[in-house]
């Protein structure tokens, strides 16, 4: 059909549920379809385009990569996303179906919301929300409000909602889906599987299709074509921001922070693993991301931390023009102690180092 509008897919959920874990499988699987992908992240360092684009697959040049980096999109949308959006409307050569990661930390209402500016109403559609929750994390009781410092945190701040940042925004994430993934299926059994689908099946007083995946591994079909509209639908899925919002509470990401470490090569990958591991848990780092220079090694370590799981992987050779360096990416909730982590990081490449020697 000439006039058919583009769908789009919307793929959010918090902070390292597997979201560009499920978009590299998806372009691996991608079929001959052009995919134009729009990615936001929240930290400076653009881990996720980098993985994305380092991945090798056919389906994903580089031209068709986006990364808004002002940001979290949600904030951003008139300034960031509908120029952008508009921009790819406006190519040549336009893309079959268009796929927007938005950050951890992002809020899906604002952005569906875009979808309605005059502009884009007329050429795209969202196909889907989807939803990527780490199931497990989920088990673990993560998003449960029964976090110590926060409730210290509340308890100081009586302007603060009633729950953690952390469960508002999984509540937030979920009740603008129309499809939830639960994914890292592999690291639960059914029952714990089976408790978290309730959970998320309960947080809509709508049917709410909820499917679980492990590493993102969805045949294509699933994820895209849904047919939702979800922007017609958006006005009657509220945020507690925008509840809030009524009675004057700001939505800003100030509950989080997030900086980038540089540091020095890591000689003991495994070494740095487990003092890694130390340092997260020592101050409740929520996602740790980014690439480590390896000495002898050719090719760039890409580190993957999500709470106390860490993983590490050779992805591609440095380029010709890049200098081989540690960077990495921390994010946790507002107040985390900066200069103790860098410290803490910066001092454990250190120690890897000798412990090579
Ligand atoms: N065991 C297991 N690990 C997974 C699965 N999916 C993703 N991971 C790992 O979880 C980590 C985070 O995955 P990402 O795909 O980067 O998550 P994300 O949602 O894009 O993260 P942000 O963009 O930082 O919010 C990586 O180390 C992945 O390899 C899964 O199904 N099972």
């Amino acid at each position: 059909m000439l006039n058919a509008k583009i769908p789009a897919t919307v793929i959010t959920g918090f902070l390292g549920a597997g979201k560009t874990t499920m978009i590299r499988n998806m372009l691996a699987n991608a079929g001959g379809r052009r995919i134009a992908l729009i990615i936001n992240e929240f930290g400076d360092l653009g881990v996720d385009g980098e993985v994305l684009k380092g991945c090798g697959v056919e389906n994903c040049s580089e031209d068709d990569i986006v990364e808004l980096t002002n940001g979290c999109i949600c904030c951003t949308v008139a300034d960031d996303f509908v120029p952008t959006m508009t921009a790819l409307l406006e190519r040549e050569n336009r893309p079959d179906h268009i796929v927007i990661e938005t950050s951890g930390l992002a809020l899906p209402q604002p952005l569906v919301a875009a979808f309605n500016w005059p502009d884009i109403r007329t050429q795209v559609t969202v196909d889907g929300v989807v939803t990527v929750i780490d199931a497990a994390a989920v088990a673990d009781g993560r998003f449960a409000s029964d976090h110590d410092a926060l409730d210290a945190q509340r308890a100081a701040d009586d302007s603060l909602d009633h729950e953690s940042p952390l469960e508002e925004l999984f509540e937030d994430q979920i009740r603008a889906a129309d499809m939830v993934v639960l994914n890292k299926a592999d690291l639960l059994d059914e029952a714990r599987l089976e408790a978290v689908r309730a959970n998320v099946a309960g947080q809509v007083d709508r049917p709410l299709k909820v499917i679980h995946a492990s590493h993102g591994e969805l045949p294509i079909e699933v994820l895209l074509g849904l047919g939702a509209a979800t922007e017609e639908q958006i006005g009657a899925r509220k945020s507690h921001h925008e509840l809030h919002h009524e009675d004057g509470h700001e939505h800003d990401h100030d509950d989080f922070d997030s900086f980038v470490v540089a540091a020095g090569a890591v000689a003991d990958p495994d070494g740095f693993v487990a003092a890694l591991k130390r340092i997260i848990a020592d101050h409740d780092v929520l996602r740790l991301k980014g690439f480590c220079a390896v000495p002898g090694k050719p090719m760039r370590l890409v580190v993957q931390a999500v709470g106390q799981r860490i993983d590490t992987y050779f992805d591609r050779p440095w380029g010709a023009g890049e200098q081989p360096s540690t960077r990495l990416v921390v994010i946790g909730l507002h107040g985390m102690d900066r200069a103790a982590i860098e410290a803490a990081v910066r001092a454990a490449t250190a120690e890897a180092v000798i412990a090579a020697e």
